[in-house]
């Protein structure tokens, strides 16, 4: 197969063709591109006679949902294979395992999960999945120690640092979320009917100082490798298995904008109830279902990182230092919250929504969501420095909604 171009249906039968070990020699294959995402093409490929199949994922040169206007690094397909395979080996069985990575074409092939759903759609159906905690409180904690001066040698992390440099996507959520939703950019995306929210939000001195401080420490704070766009739509779930996808993002940052993005994507889904149940009852059943979850992912996520540090820490002054593991969770904590609130905003007024709540069909229903969203994520930016527990940003949750009927 000759230099880049992004391939067709019939190229990636060819390329699978010549995968060893993946399909009989002469296997009659089917292929169908799947991408439903915002930057890249995903062939999905099986073979009629047997049950195998594999995943062709191809980075275009631009991003897909804005289109050739938009450069984008073919480089990130680099970044995304190195990451799926570290995180196979610091998480196994949560990321779907990777066949090949082939640079000229910024290709990876890797595990067929269509077995599972996208976590996204899996929410907005109702779906209740009581392992999820469990499985991404260890994701969580196995990638971020691991990867950080806590858990990794210090010089090596250095050159890991390197090799992540990922300046043209961490410059998309420097611009989507930390800054056009802020002001009146040309990228923003909100429906007239919340033109007076946006405007709150151009004009709201007090919350710029603190979205600064939080861009600040995305810009600046190299603490762990993180997936770095970890939202229920990059992950495949069913009732006994999660998988991790998508990390093209992956990138040097601070911990909590990872543990953020999956509580503001939990969020987001809490702010939408009201139209994918049908009663108040079960509405307020699925909410309080999704608040469980997310104080199970911290506090899951906090046990497991005390035991690896216990076991595995490398930094033998921060390891005697008195109160120095309290403090450092204290801090991701209150990152994490603060990176949840940035990301529940930049998906209501910003360029990229979620099906959760641009598929409500009632107009008034959705504005409903949107503002509880508005609401909730403002009031998790206002609190990141000042909180001390998981239980502060329940509370704002429940309090908005509160608010909103009053
Ligand atoms: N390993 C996989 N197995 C099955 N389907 C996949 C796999 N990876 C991606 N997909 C499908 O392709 C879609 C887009 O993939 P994603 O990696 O999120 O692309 P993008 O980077 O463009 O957002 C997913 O929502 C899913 O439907
Ligand atoms: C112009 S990219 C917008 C948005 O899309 C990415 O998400 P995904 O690849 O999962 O579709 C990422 O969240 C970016 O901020």
């Amino acid at each position: 197969m000759s230099a880049y171009h992004p391939l067709n249906e019939k190229e990636a039968i060819e390329i699978a063709l010549t995968l060893e070990g993946v399909f009989a020699p002469g296997a009659k294959l089917v292929s169908r591109e799947i991408g439903d995402g915002n930057l890249n093409l995903v062939f999905h490929i099986s073979d009629t006679q047997s049950s195998q199949s594999i995943i062709l994922k191809q980075a275009l040169p631009y991003a897909k949902v804005v289109g050739e206007s938009w450069p984008l690094t073919l480089d990130r397909a680099r970044i995304e294979s190195e990451a799926l395979i570290l995180e196979g080996e610091l998480a196994p069985g949560l990321v779907p395992k990777v066949y090949k990575y082939d640079a000229e074409l910024a290709l990876t092939v890797m595990e067929d999960l269509s077995d599972h759903v996208i976590m996204r759609q899996g929410l907005i159906s109702n779906n209740r999945y009581p392992l999820f905690a469990e499985h991404i409180s260890t994701f969580l904690a196995q990638t971020l120690f691991f990867t950080s001066d806590l858990g990794m040698n210090q010089q090596s992390k250095k050159l890991r640092v390197r090799d992540f440099i990922n300046p043209e996507l961490c410059k998309i959520t420097e611009d989507l979320i930390f800054d056009d939703p802020y002001k009146d950019a040309e990228t923003n995306n909100f429906e007239e009917v919340i033109r007076d929210e946006a405007q709150a939000l151009w004009g709201d001195g007090s919350l710029h100082f603190e979205v600064a401080l939080l861009r600040e420490k995305f810009l600046t704070h190299a603490q762990a490798l993180l997936h770095g766009d970890l939202h229920t739509g990059s992950i495949f779930i069913k009732s006994d298995s999660t998988k991790i996808i998508d990390p093209e993002f992956a990138y040097y940052g601070p911990m909590g904008f990872d543990i953020g993005a999956i509580i503001a994507n939990l969020l987001l889904n809490y702010s939408s109830r009201e139209h994918w149940n049908s009663d108040a009852a079960s509405t307020d059943e699925y909410r309080t279902y999704l608040l469980e979850t997310i104080r199970d992912i911290w506090t899951k996520f906090e046990a497991k990182f005390r035991v690896l540090w216990a076991e595995h820490c490398e930094d033998s002054l921060a390891k005697s230092a008195p109160g120095y593991l309290d403090d450092y969770l204290r801090r991701v904590l209150q990152d994490t919250i603060g990176f949840a609130g940035c990301k529940m905003v930049r998906r209501i007024v910003g360029l990229a929504h979620v099906a959760d709540i641009d598929k409500i069909t009632d107009a008034s229903t959705r504005e409903q969501a949107q503002r509880l969203a508005l609401s909730i994520g403002k009031s998790l930016i206002r609190l990141n420095r000042r909180a001390a527990s998981i239980e502060e940003l329940i509370e704002k949750a429940q309090s908005s909604i509160s608010v909103l009927k009053a």
